[in-house]
């Protein structure tokens, strides 16, 4: 598939830079509706299966490669099938928003201490959910240092989302928490790390000459910002949004910033050979 070309001058430049210095861009994604397709099931959510080939012939040929997720790290690493993937012996996944780390090369992870609020919420979110009578198909994520509740699987989703909304930020802010609100999950995550945070660190860390980030949901927005600042500072970028697969979900503050558009994980799995493709 021949590169699509990007809608900007910006997103232009940025791509013509990774494509001219490959040796010193950065690509950073996004997991779960970037890399993953979306499912009813968070624990069902794995890599598109051109995805992971991709990057693996997309990897070697640039300064370094990272997934920046809102999923604990080692989630991210599992359903990713990133652990021993060839050509990913440099991967890094930064997890719970830059708060947590994977580097392929030990394995590890590194993760910051979760504040008390987070053990407060999760004793309390329980009698929370029952009071407020919350239809059947609500489901509470555990990721460790957050909580997300989601309402995917609810008989009507947009209305669970908004029948808990004020009272999940009620509870999040009793305890020096913050909620972030993403496709059909309200996450109750402490302040902080945010992936913009984290791109940029991850960009100083690799001294990266240019930065291409695809993200598909209100926590991208962060990194988005971190590349325009870094555009403004003459390191070109481009910014990619996988759109809404035609679920009806597009992310339309997301979609209106980027320089290009594709559909969903699959269309981002097609960027990513095509870039191999023209790399090679
Ligand atoms: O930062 P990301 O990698 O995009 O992670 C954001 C959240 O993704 C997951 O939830 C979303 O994907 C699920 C699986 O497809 C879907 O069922 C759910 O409706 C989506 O919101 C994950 O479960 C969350 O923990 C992540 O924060």
């Amino acid at each position: 598939m021949p590169l699509p070309e990007p809608a900007t001058e910006a997103g232009r430049e940025g791509l013509a830079a990774l494509l001219t210095d490959p040796g010193r861009a950065v690509l950073a994604l996004d997991f779960d509706g970037t890399l993953a397709p979306i499912v009813a099931d968070p624990r069902q959510a794995r890599s598109h299966p051109r995805a992971v080939p991709a990057l693996s012939r997309l990897a070697p040929r640039l300064r370094a490669v990272a997934v920046i997720t809102g999923r604990p790290a080692a989630d991210a690493v599992r359903y990713g099938g990133f652990e021993g993937a060839e050509g990913l012996d440099h991967l890094t996944v930064l997890g719970a928003y830059g708060a947590e780390s994977w580097r392929a090369p030990d394995g590890a992870v590194r993760a910051e201490e979760p504040p008390p609020g987070v053990a407060a919420v999760r004793a309390e979110l329980p009698a929370l959910l029952d009071g407020l009578g919350v239809p059947e198909g609500t489901w509470t994520e555990d990721k460790g240092r957050a909580l997300a509740v989601h309402t995917r699987r609810t008989a009507s989703p947009e209305a669970a989302f908004s029948l808990l909304r004020g009272p999940l930020g009620d509870l999040a802010a009793r305890h020096g928490l913050v909620v972030e609100p993403g496709r059909m999950v309200l996450e109750l995550r402490p302040p902080g790390a945010d992936k913009g945070g984290a791109l940029d660190d991850f960009v100083r860390e690799t001294d990266a000459g240019a930065v291409v980030y695809a993200g598909d949901d209100l926590g991208d927005l962060a990194a988005y910002d971190t590349v325009e600042a870094l555009r403004g500072k003459g390191v070109p970028g481009l910014l990619v949004c996988s759109g809404a697969e035609g679920t009806g979900e597009s992310v339309p503050r997301l979609a209106e910033r980027a320089d290009l558009l594709v559909p969903g994980p699959e269309g981002v799995a097609a960027l990513l050979e095509s870039l191999a493709e023209a790399l090679d």
